[in-house]
This record gives structure tokens, sequence and C-alpha cells, in this order.
């Protein structure tokens, strides 16, 4: 096989001809057959949208408003030939271009990290074996599988299909879902909707399971073809940078409006009108916070990385400031809340006692200890009909390689066959004397599974899943000494001994079918099929809860989050789980599928109170869940919620922060996710949380810093030019203290580490937004300070007898001392700055040292402290200057203490 178009017309070909074409078999291709044709095909990848060069991303920082405004200060001062301070203007622009150029390049390359990270992956057939791979690695040829969840990693032709769906909207445009059917024979001109022989590359897998080979890899695809109308999509912007670029404009046209105010009033006092319109740029610059979007990209960046680094990847920026605002945690079970390694524990017989079974893990070593008086062949043969019926409709891969036990596929599956093993009865012999003639595949909303197989010569129905499932299917049990009427209270009634254990339980059924054999015929398996059986036993699997969950609860419960499971396990197994984890105690906190169902038919009220005290929802269908989220969120909750499946995606897309499962999660899901936990742990969650609520708070710190400081340089001006004074500072002087106070700083803040208590405070009321009263009363407070306490130093300055220059000078280095010292002020809206280490930040730390050690290198270097025009500054002066700017610093520490104590007198 060479070509790679030889395939156009897979859908008209039978499953054999395609087989033959792409050099197959059911089978799959050898690995070393593989590897040769991936150099011929090369990878199964459509190429990535190209990141911007640090070029491009250089050029777009001279696209903006405050580069032109830049830009005409720097030709003004080359037309009154001011050459020094059009050179000096010319280099702050390209420094500001640097410092842009640095924090956009910090942020592509986070995001770029983070999407290596979501590689796709795909199960292939492989010399008879399944593997789970890169789906790079796929070849023309591959025999691949698909379940409900997963997204098709290449262009198939199906050779087996059951209960087939999927959404091929990427490709066709339709979101009407598609029924696939390996055994249609199709014409050259069906159009690509309907190849329904076919799965496509990029569509989705809404029900069922599915084989196909591999007919298109790559460009090669449907979607290759169409590849690049679905590359190049921008990402979206997160709302919180999108109102703060709002914001920024609306500063800029005020602080315009101030400096026109200026320039005009200072004209008519007798000022040139070039020299004004040159400081009106300057102020203009040093006030108007453009860098606050980039800087809060920045911010919420970090935030991005450091959730990766506790198992939390953020798919949209927009939920990192989500993550921060969660009031509600809807958490599945198992997993998540446990450790999802299922155990066989416990077994019980109708007319038994409970049996134990030992051992641990995959390893099948362990026996069944049979507490009963029946003779060991008895007891052997209702053990081996439990087994048998737990093992034929399952799914699960049990193998034994280089002598470690291997699994692939569900948890309680493999769990099952564990249990087989130990009960003598070996999955592959029993599959091979009893071959499966049609299958339902477990899919939670069926809770259960079921197979029919050639059994001596007639078809038996083998079923698996939930006792509430299973009972109405049951007309018999089978005891030791025959098969009698069933008795269903003494069945339900040991199913729910085993879950208040907080055993997983599942029932066991089976029987013959009343049908014709026909070995070369399909058979079909319907649910409606499933009657008149024989009920078998329980099985009873344990699944203990993970040992940091527990804490993660408690932590929750610190940080105001209501912690809620929604499982589709009994409610008693939930409620012994959320009791070990301590979200739950009392039976009234749990709500079951089918109470929501009635309350639904009582209305949206009824539902709403339900939903209101239940901590646990159990043997909830997955459909419930959007319902549940929305409830949830009618009552002011902003919710994550977590799935796996297919038929979360609803709920997923419906809450503020949809949680896909990073390991059990289906592509589904994790393609509808805000964010994915890698390691599926709860606890993660609250890490992400933890971090969410970081990354906005160091957003507002940023926002602090960038406007006070702002704020403060035009209160100066303004107060200055009211008591008639001469401008306190030159044009190139502000152009200075900008550079050396904001540049970095407020970058630095953006990687302020945490304090430790970001989860020992209520979550921010969801509809707040960043100007708060304590924000604008900080901001205020600050401004003013800095604002007055600068102009009163000028003033005094003056009125000593201090020449104009000298003043300036004194009043420059008393704004850089105020700014870098308000950065440190800017660490903590609670904290004071001396109970907090500065080398826990130590880009801030420098960056204030390199500030002021540029200044003092600024004074002393011949030129630059002509252009800036700085003068040598003894030591008193030096100290006299600092001693005032620490004013700011007990200003805003006795806000600090004020609020405390405020907040503590509060209920
Ligand atoms: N592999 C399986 N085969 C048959 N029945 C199953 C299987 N797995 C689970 N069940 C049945 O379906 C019920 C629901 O299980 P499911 O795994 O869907 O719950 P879930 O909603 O995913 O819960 P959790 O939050 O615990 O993951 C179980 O209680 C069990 O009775
Ligand atoms: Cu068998």
């Amino acid at each position: 096989m060479k070509s790679a178009d030889l395939l156009t017309s897979a859908h008209t070909e039978s499953i054999q001809a395609i087989l033959d074409k792409v050099e197959s078999s059911p089978l799959g291709l050898d690995e070393s057959v593989a590897q040769a044709r991936q150099k011929t095909f090369g990878p199964n990848q459509l190429p990535e949208a190209v990141s911007p060069s640090i070029v491009s991303i250089f050029i777009r920082q001279f696209k903006s408003p405050l580069i032109y405004v830049l830009l005409l200060a720097g030709v003004i001062s080359l037309a009154i030939e001011a050459f020094s301070d059009a050179a000096f203007i010319f280099v702050v622009l390209l420094i500001n271009a640097g410092i842009g150029l640095f924090q956009e390049y910090r942020a592509e390359q986070s995001a770029q990290a983070l999407k290596s990270l979501a590689a796709g992956h795909a199960l292939v057939l492989r010399g008879g074996e399944v593997f789970d791979v890169d789906a790079r690695i796929l070849v023309p040829g591959d025999i691949v599988l698909v379940e409900s969840g997963a997204k098709v990693p290449a262009d198939l032709r199906l050779i087996d299909s059951h209960d087939l769906s999927v959404d091929e909207s990427v490709l066709t445009g339709e979101s009407a879902v598609a029924h696939k059917d390996a055994t249609l024979s199709l014409t050259a001109e069906t159009p690509l909707a309907d190849r329904d022989n076919m799965l496509f590359a990029g569509s989705l897998v809404n029900t069922g399971r599915g084989r196909g080979v591999v007919t298109a890899t790559g460009l090669n695809t449907e979607l290759g073809k169409i590849a690049t109308s679905v590359l190049g999509r921008v990402a979206t912007k997160a709302p919180l940078i999108v109102r703060m670029e709002k914001f920024t404009h609306r500063i800029t046209i005020v602080t315009g409006l101030v400096c026109v105010l200026l320039v005009g009033i200072s004209v008519t006092q007798g000022a040139s009108l070039t020299s004004m319109l040159l400081l009106a740029v300057a102020l203009a610059v040093s006030a108007i916070p453009e860098g606050l979007p980039v800087a809060l990209t920045v911010a919420l960046s970090v935030g991005m990385e450091r959730m990766a680094k506790r198992g939390v990847i953020v798919r949209r920026l927009v939920a990192v400031e989500a993550l921060g605002s969660c009031t509600y945690i809807a958490s599945d079970k198992t997993g998540t809340l446990t450790v999802n390694q299922l155990t066989v524990r416990q077994i019980q017989f109708p007319e038994q006692d409970q049996w134990g079974v030992s051992g641990e893990g995959l390893e099948p070593e362990g026996e069944i200890r049979a507490t009963t008086s029946l003779d060991q062949a008895s007891a052997d043969l209702l053990v081996s009909n439990l087994a048998q019926t737990m093992t034929l409709p399952n799914e699960a891969v049990l193998s034994q390689r280089d002598g470690q036990w291997e699994g692939h596929g569900d948890s309680v599956d493999l769990a099952l066959l564990v249990f087989a093993h130990k009960a003598g009865v070996s999955p592959t012999q029993c599959l091979n004397k009893c071959p499966e003639f049609a299958m339902i595949p477990y899919e939670s909303e069926r809770q259960f599974a079921a197979s029919l197989n050639l059994v001596d010569g007639q078809l038996k129905v083998f079923v698996k899943g939930s006792l509430e499932r299973l009972l109405p299917m049951c007309n018999t049990m089978r005891c030791a000494d025959g098969e009698k009427d069933i008795d269903p209270q003494t069945i339900t009634q040991q199913a729910f001994n085993l879950a208040a254990r907080g055993y997983r339980v599942l029932a066991a059924a089976n029987g013959l079918l009343d049908i014709e054999v026909n070995a070369n015929a399909s058979h079909e398996l319907t649910t409606e099929q499933l009657q008149g059986l024989c009920f078998v036993g329980l099985v009873a699997m344990s699944d203990p809860p993970r040992p940091e969950a527990a804490m993660a609860v408690a932590n929750c419960r610190a940080a105001g989050i209501t912690v809620a499971m929604v499982t589709g396990d009994h409610p008693q197994t939930a409620l012994a789980i959320a009791r070990e984890v301590g979200f739950a105690d009392k039976p009234n906190e749990v709500v079951t599928g089918t109470q929501l169902q009635e309350a639904v038919s009582a209305g949206q009220d009824q539902f709403d109170v339900l939903c209101r005290g239940a901590r646990v929802f159990a043997r909830v269908e997955p459909q419930q869940k959007l319902q549940i989220v929305e409830s949830l969120q009618r009552q002011g909750h902003f919710v994550a919620v977590t799935g796996d499946g297919a038929n979360d995606a609803p709920a997923l897309r419906a809450a503020q922060v949809g949680v896909a499962m990073g390991m059990r999660g289906t592509d589904v899901a994790k393609e509808t996710s805000d964010i994915v936990i890698t390691d599926d742990n709860f606890s993660s969650i609250v890490a992400g949380i933890e971090q969410g609520r970081l990354a906005y708070a160091n957003v507002r710190k940023v926002i602090f810093l960038l406007i006070s400081t702002g704020a403060a340089e035009v209160i100066l001006f303004a107060l200055a030019l009211m008591a008639g004074l001469p401008l306190p500072l030159l044009a190139v002087q502000l152009l200075w203290l900008n550079l050396v106070t904001n540049g970095i700083q407020d970058i630095a803040l953006a990687f302020e580490p945490t304090e430790g208590n970001e989860l020992r405070q209520p979550p921010r009321p969801p509809n707040q937004g960043v100007f708060d009263k304590v924000m604008l009363q900080r901001m205020l407070l600050s401004a003013i300070a800095m604002g007055t306490v600068a102009f009163g130093t000028y003033y005094w300055l003056l009125k000593a007898g201090w020449s104009v220059e000298g003043a300036r000078n004194l009043v420059l280095l008393l704004m850089v001392m105020f700014e870098n010292l308000h950065a440190f002020n800017s660490r903590s809206e609670t904290q004071s700055v001396f109970t907090m280490n500065p080398l826990k930040n130590k880009l801030l730390l420098f960056s204030v040292i390199a500030a002021q050690l540029l200044h003092v290198g600024a004074i002393y270097t011949p030129g630059l402290n002509e252009v800036l025009g700085l003068q040598a500054i003894n030591w008193q002066e030096w100290a006299a200057m600092l001693v005032i700017a620490l004013s700011l610093v007990l200003v805003n520490e006795a806000y600090k203490v004020w609020r405390v104590s405020r907040t503590q007198s509060l209920p």
C-alpha cells in the first residue's frame, strides 16, 4: 500500500475489499509494518496553527495608540530641536516595546506548552492486541476501536458497529446525530454526510461501539481537506481582559481630557505651547495604565501554569477567573473522590450469607470463602455461574505481560475479570467455549451490560448491572437446590446491606433465549428480549476514598464552597463514601434520580428545594446532571461540575466551570470542558480553586499598583497647577519615572506567590467587579497620599528657596521611591508588608532594587543626567526623601489594620 489517495471511495467497497486494499486484517497490522507505513504516510496530524514569531509580536507592540502618542512627542521634540529629549523619547519607546514583547511572548509560550499537553489518543489493534496509543502514530490499515465519548482519530471504514451514532458537525456543519452501520454498502455518489459505513476524523461518538480500518490519516482525511478553515481560529480573550481593555480605554479618554485642560491653562498662563504639548504627552504616558491588559494576561497565564503544575489544565483562560469564584462543586464519585481501584470483596447468592473474597488489585490471587453448610460442589457451581455471567458481558481486557498483570478498560469490568480468575473461570477460555453473537455494551444511562452467547448449542443471555435494572428482568433465582421463584424483597435487602458498607453492588442474571440458532445469520440483542431471566447473585466491590479527599473537602468548607456528589451508584454506597470523606452524614441529604424525576413534574420550585438540601445525588442519570446544575445556578451558585462521559457534555457546558477527567474522561467531555484534571483527583479541583483565587488576587494587585500610581501623578500636577507653581516634573522626567517604576514591577506582582489564606475566606460574589469598595478606597487613599505629599514637598522646597530644578530633582527621587515602595504595599490587601518575606517574590525585589540603582546611576551618568535634569544628591537629602516616602507605607498599613479589625468585628 503506497499511495495515500487510493481510498477516496472506501464507502463503496465491501469490508473484505477494503482490508485487501490496505493490506490489513481484522487482527490489525504488525508493529513493523505500521512503522514502515508511518514513513510513507507521515504522522496522523494536522498542521498546527503557527504561533506568532518574536518579530511579529515585536512589531505588534508599535500598533498601540500610546506608542503613536510617544512618537508624536518624539517628533515634536525634533521639531523644536530638543534633540536629546527626542533621543530619550525614542529610547523609552523602544524599551516599552521591549517590555511589551517580553510579556506577550511569555503569555504565548505558556499557552503553547499547554496545548501540547492535550494530544489525542486512540485504541488500536496491532498484531491481535489492543493498545492505547498517541493518535499521531496511526497509519492506513490500522484497526481502530471507538466507543461512546471518543473522538474519531482518523477516517475509518467500519468493519463492526453496535448502536453506533456520531456527531459529525465539525465536518458537515449539521448537528443532527448520524447513525452508523458497518454492514451498509453505498454507491459512489453518496454524499459525505450520508456515508454511514464510515467514520470521519474529528467527529465525536455519541453512543455505542465501533471498529474500523483506517483509510486515511492526517491531511488526507476529510477533516484534513478542510483543515485550513478550522485552523487559524483565534483564541478568545478572557472576559476580564476585555473588561480591562475597555476600562483602559476610558481612562485614556479621561487622562486625555485632563491633559488638554492642563495645556490650555498653562498656555494661558504664558508657557510655550510646544513644551506643554510634550508634557501633556508625557503625563498621558505615565498616567494611562497601558500595561494593564498585558500584565493581566500574564497574571492569568501565570495562574494557568501554576494550575498545570497541580494537575489542572486550563482550556479556556476565562476558567482561571471562574474557578476563583466557585461556590459549589458537584463531583463524580468513582475515581474523583475514590481511588477507582475496584476490588470484589463480597459475593452473595440467594438464601446464602455473604461470602468473602480475598486478594488485592489486579493480581488474580485470592480465594472465595464460602461460609455455608453447602458441599463444595454446589458452592462451586454457584460461584462459577456468577463468574461466567460477570465475564461474558464484559469489555475489559486483563492480560499477563512479563509476569505482570495489566488491565485495560472499565475498572468495574476489570475487577469482575479478576474475580472470575479467582473463581477459577478464565475469561479467554470462557469466551472461546461460548462465542458471542450479540452484545448490549455498558453505558451509564443503561446501568447494565448484556451479551448473547452460544452455550452448548443454545443461545443464552448474560446480564450484569444495577439490581434495580436487573430485578424486573428476572422471574426466578438460582439457589443451591435449584431454580426458585424470585424473592425481590430479600435480594433488595441483601444489596442494601452491602451498599450501606460503601460497596458498589452489581447484580448478575442469565437465561436461555427462545430463538432459533443460526450460526450464519447475525443475531440482534435488544433490551426487550431481556425477560424471564434467572437471578444469579450479587457482587460487592470496594473502592476506597482517596486519602487526600477528606482534607480537600475540609478545605472547601473553610473556603465557603459546598461539595456534593453526583453519581449513578446506589444511594447507600454513595452515602457511605460521602460520610467517609466528610461532606454528608444524614440520610435526608441523599436525593435519588427517581425523586428528582418526580420533582420535575411537581414544578421547578419543588426541584430547587430538593437540590438545596441534597449533598448526595444518587442513581442519577447523566441527563439529570444538567437539571441539577441549572437548579443550583438558579439558587445563585457558581457551579463547578465534573464529568467524564459523552452524555455529561450538556452539564459541563452549562456549568460555570466544566471539569473533565483527564484519565477516565472521554474526548467529548474534554472538548466541552473548561478545565481538565490530569489525575482525576477531587483535591486537584480544590487546588485549582486556590490558584484561581490567587490569580484573581494578583490581578487586583496589578490593577491597584498601576492605577493608584498613575492617579498620583495626575494629582501632583493638578495641585501644582492650582497653586500656580511651575510644573513639578519635566516631560522626560515623567517618562523616566514611568519606565523605572512600572514596566517590570506590575509583571512581578503577577508572579506573587500564595498568601496562604486563599482557601480561608468566602468566595468572591460572582457579580462583584474588580473595582469594589475596598479597591476604590485603597486606590483613592494611596493616590491622594502620594500626590499631596509629593506636592507638599515640592511646595516646601520652593518656599525654602530651592531652585525649580533642584526641587524637581528631589520630587522625582521621591516619586521613584513612592512608586517602588507602593509595589510592596500592593502585595497584599490584608497582610502587613512587614510580615511578608520580600524574598518570596524575587522578581519584584530585584526590579525595585534595579530601579533604585538605575536612578542613582542616571544621576551620575554624564549626558543622561543632563537630559533628565538630574543633579547629585547628598545622603541627607536622600534619607529625607526616604522618610517622607515611608509615609505611604504607613497610610497603607493603617488602612489594612482598620479593615481587618472591621471585618473581624462583623458577625
Ligand atoms: N461495567 C459495568 N457493567 C455493568 N453495570 C455497571 C458497570 N459499571 C457500573 N454499572 C452499574 O451502573 C451503575 C452506575 O454506574 P456509573 O459508573 O455510571 O456511575 P457514575 O455515575 O459514573 O458514578 P460515579 O460517580 O461513581 O462514577 C452502577 O451502580 C452499577 O450498578
Ligand atoms: Cu463460557
